[in-house]
């Protein structure tokens, strides 16, 4: 039968059990008989039977309801019997039926096992396989943080690599930047030397070719200057004054053609004298034109020239005016001054000026020092210092360094003339107010020298040369003024007749215009004259000595060159022109190392942009080495989480893996119960078999004796040998000494019992009687196969100790169904659950001292000697 089948059989027959109860209690009129248990077996072709037995009557069966069962649970299951649900009886089961179950739940623990194996084996698979993975994480972080420890390694190393390159390069950089600024500095210096150097070559090349076109030059020139004079009259007139204008006199002065330096003198009816002159002032001029006009003489003087500028005139005709002016409206003298220091400050890159000035008078043929501090006795004296230079020694020559100090020394000179009489108006008409200004002009460029000077002279009037009918000191002076301009007039006349001799030590003041007054000089004379007719005289003849004057013809005018410095100045143009060439060469030379020091300037420049760019290549690749560093970190990050929650689930599965573990070893430990189960039963069998073979053995030996007893009965009589079998009996029952001598009584033996007593319809009990009745004859052969199971059993001790445990209990358990079978012979009903339960209890006392190990053995083991005789003991009651 199949396992399902059995399933089944079992199911049918406990819902039979309940189905029949429904059954009684609708049809209990009838009184059918209760079913209290009943035994079915199925065979092996499938048939069910019943079995009645013990109940008397005719029962008839009405219907057999066979359901399927519920399945059962595996606790409710045991050796060879089901569990009632409602009685709580072990309905006992054919050993097909156990073997089926047993198969089938042998069947089911492989299942489960191998299911559990399956599922074991899955889950030590993914334990293998997460420790693999977990492994190869492992193995992966360890990668990656090798390659994270090698990449800080290697960027640590760039990084000091880079920084050493960039502290290279930014000593280089420095060294860069030191070299340029040296290099511009010098590049600098140099292009200001080689501008000066050109400048001074330029000069010395035109010094050269002056020097060397001097002598067509000088010819040219001396026909300019010839051409121009080089003695300039201006004649200025002055507006008729108050007093004149009162009077009613007229001006006699015609300045129609007054711009092209003529004027005409109305000297009486229509005729008209006309004079001709360098310019000619008209009263409405004013001191700013004439200035402007005198300007060039001031530049002569600043290059190097000698000049005398005087005022001649007659008295109150404007010389002074024209010469000092007023605070308000400043005359030449400022104005020149003025235009000379403002001509040197342009100057002053090439000229070193030392300007001095010196303020004299001339009065009765005396010079007097106007800046002189304190009155001296001593006579000033003219005195010829080198050629063609004069000079009065013991005079002072203020030094000016600008205008403001000129103007202070002009007040001085006034202050020093005004000191000299108490109406300076009429002392300045009878001395010749003398300034002197003397230039030390130093070309920087050649360093050339000249000493100048500018003669600014305020005549005495001029009219008191005619005039001389005073006495005493007013005839002295007029005598004086007369001589000093008669000897002006001398000079000139020496000059336009360019005699040999010019008597310019006739007078002081001559003697000390000499070297300013012709010959090499420049000389400008403001010619005064009055418009009033009442002056006419007077005025024609200043006129007249103004035209002589421009018509002396003079030499070209001289520079007047230091002739030492002029020496000085040759030996250092050759000098100058060696250096020139050295220079030349040193130009040349340093425009070589200027182009070189440009080349490296090139390739530094070109090797610094080439290391810049290196640097932010490097800085690049810095920052994308810590980029992936940062990504490589973050992988590391949630690598370390995967890898944690890698190990939880390890964990996890480890401890599953230990349950799994736990639950296969339960399972084999079941398995390896139910195999000693098997072992048992097998055991059980082949003592069985031994015992039913050594039965059958003392039957035949019985039988024989029987059959001797019967012979030999014949010959001593019934009552001796009954005699002999009580003692016989009596000798079996004594117990021997020592468990393992004593027979035991194995349940095979209580079943062949039973079934003997069955068969002959006798108790075991009188089987031994009968048996002991013939004890003495078959006690050997007895003693003899009770040896030999005796033999058997020590043997299989050996094999298992838990042997002996089943013979105790099956001891037991045929002591207590020898009660059993007692009570049962004297009639009393015995529930079978009852009696269970009380074999059970016994059971469990004694197998409560038993080793724990073998607790489920003796069980079973007692489960099956009850099964064995509850199959054979089946109870109907009503
Ligand atoms: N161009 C002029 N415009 C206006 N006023 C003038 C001019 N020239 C001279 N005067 C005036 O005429 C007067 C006489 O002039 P100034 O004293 O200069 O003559 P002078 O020739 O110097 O006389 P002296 O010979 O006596 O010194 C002054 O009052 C002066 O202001």
């Amino acid at each position: 039968m199949a396992p399902k089948e059995c399933e089944s059989l079992m199911s049918s027959y406990k819902k039979r059990r309940q189905e029949k109860l429904d059954i009684y209690s609708i049809v209990r009129a009838n009184k059918p008989l209760q079913l209290v248990d009943v035994r079915v077996s199925v065979t092996k072709d499938g048939m069910i039977t019943v079995s009645f037995e013990g109940v008397h009557g005719s029962p008839v069966i009405n219907g057999i309801c066979i359901r399927r069962a519920p399945p059962l649970a595996a606790s409710e299951v045991k050796h060879g019997s089901i569990a009632c649900n409602n009685c709580a009886a072990e309905i006992e089961l054919s050993s097909a039926q156990s073997k089926l179950i047993r198969m089938k739940f042998a069947a089911k623990y492989e299942k489960k096992i191998e299911e559990l194996s399956g599922q074991c084996q899955l889950k030590s698979d993914e334990c293998y396989e997460a420790w693999m993975s977990l492994t190869a994480a492992n193995k992966q972080l360890e990668d990656v943080r090798a390659e994270l420890d090698k990449r800080i390694f290697q960027n640590y190393y760039q990084d000091q690599a880079m920084e050493k390159q960039a502290e290279k390069l930014r000593d280089a950089s420095n060294m860069y930047e030191h070299d340029k600024k040296f290099w511009v500095a010098s590049i600098n210096e140099l292009e200001s030397k080689i501008k000066n150097m050109k400048r001074e070559h330029s000069q010395l090349s035109c010094e050269a070719h002056k020097s060397a076109n001097s002598i067509p030059d000088l010819n040219k020139m001396i026909i300019a200057v010839q051409a121009i004079g080089n003695i300039r009259v201006f004649c200025r007139c002055r507006p008729l004054s108050k007093e004149e204008v009162a009077s009613g006199h007229a001006t006699i002065v015609d300045f129609t053609a007054a711009k092209d330096g003529e004027l005409a003198m109305l000297t009486g009816g229509s005729t008209k004298k006309i004079f001709k002159f360098d310019r000619v002032y008209t009263p409405n001029d004013d001191q700013v034109d004439i200035s402007a006009d005198a300007s060039p003489m001031v530049i002569s003087v600043l290059d190097g020239y000698n000049v005398c500028i005087f005022a001649y005139g007659q008295t109150g005709t404007g010389k002074t005016f024209t010469m000092e002016g007023t605070n308000k409206n400043r005359g030449v003298n400022y104005r020149t001054l003025e235009q000379l220091f403002k001509i040197a400050e342009e100057r002053k890159e090439i000229f070193k000026y030392t300007i001095s000035v010196s303020v004299l008078e001339v009065y009765n043929e005396q010079i007097r020092d106007l800046l002189a501090t304190s009155p001296t006795s001593k006579k000033l004296e003219i005195r010829q210092a080198t050629e063609g230079v004069h000079h009065v020694p013991g005079i002072v020559e203020a030094k000016v360094e600008n205008i403001k100090e000129v103007w202070d020394v002009l007040q001085a000179g006034s202050n020093g003339r005004a000191v000299g009489s108490n109406n300076v108006n009429e002392h300045s008409s009878r001395s010749h107010c003398m300034l002197c200004i003397m230039v030390r002009a130093k070309n920087l460029m050649n360093g050339e020298c000249t000493n100048s000077k500018l003669w600014l002279v305020d005549l005495a009037g001029s009219e008191r040369l005619a005039k001389t009918e005073v006495q005493g000191e007013r005839l002295k002076e007029a005598q004086n003024i007369n001589r000093s301009l008669s000897a002006l007039g001398d000079v000139i006349s020496a000059l336009a007749t360019k005699s040999s001799h010019v008597p310019y030590r006739n007078s002081k003041l001559t003697h000390l215009l000499q070297d300013s007054l012709g010959g090499d000089s420049k000389t400008l004379m403001f010619v005064q004259i009055s418009p009033s007719e009442q002056d006419l005289g007077e005025t024609l003849s200043s006129l007249n000595f103004a035209t002589r004057v421009r018509g002396v013809e003079l030499g070209p005018a001289k520079k007047q060159i230091d002739m030492g410095e002029l020496q000085r100045m040759k030996m250092m143009l050759d000098r100058v022109k060696q250096e020139s060439n050295s220079k030349d060469e040193a130009l040349r030379k340093l425009e070589e190392n200027f182009q070189n020091l440009e080349g490296k300037a090139k390739s530094r420049d070109q090797i610094y942009r080439n290391q810049k760019e290196k640097v932010n290549e490097l800085e690049l690749q810095l920052e994308s080495k810590t980029e992936s560093c940062r990504q490589l970190e973050k992988q590391l990050l949630q690598l370390s989480e995967e890898v944690k929650k890698k190990e939880e689930i390890g964990l996890t599965l480890q401890q599953k893996v230990k349950e799994l573990e736990n639950k296969v070893k339960e399972h084999e430990l079941e398995e390896s119960k139910t195999h000693k189960v098997k072992e048992l039963e097998n055991k059980l069998k082949e003592r069985t078999q031994d015992f039913e073979l050594h039965t059958s053995i003392l039957k035949q030996k019985i039988k024989e004796l029987e059959s001797k007893l019967v012979m030999q009965g014949e010959s001593l009589g019934f009552q001796s040998l009954e005699k002999k079998n009580k003692g016989l009996e009596e000798k079996l029952r004594q117990p021997t000494p020592g468990s393992a001598e004593r027979p035991r009584v194995t349940p095979n033996e209580q079943k062949a019992w039973s079934r003997t007593g069955t068969m002959c319809g006798t108790d075991p009990q009188s089987l031994r009687s009968l048996n002991s009745s013939n004890g003495a004859m078959s006690q050997s052969g007895l003693l003899k196969g009770a040896d030999s199971l005796r033999e058997l059993r020590r043997k299989r001790e050996l094999q298992s100790k838990g042997i002996e445990n089943n013979f105790l209990l099956s001891a037991s358990l045929i002591e207590h169904k020898t009660t059993l079978q007692k009570e049962s012979n004297k009639g009393r009903h015995i529930d079978p659950s009852k009696a269970l339960a009380r074999v059970t209890r016994i059971t469990k006392l004694a197998t409560a001292q038993r080793p724990l190990s073998n607790n489920r053995i003796n069980r079973e083991q007692q489960a099956t000697g009850v099964k064995e005789r509850d199959n054979r003991t089946r109870v109907w009651s009503r």
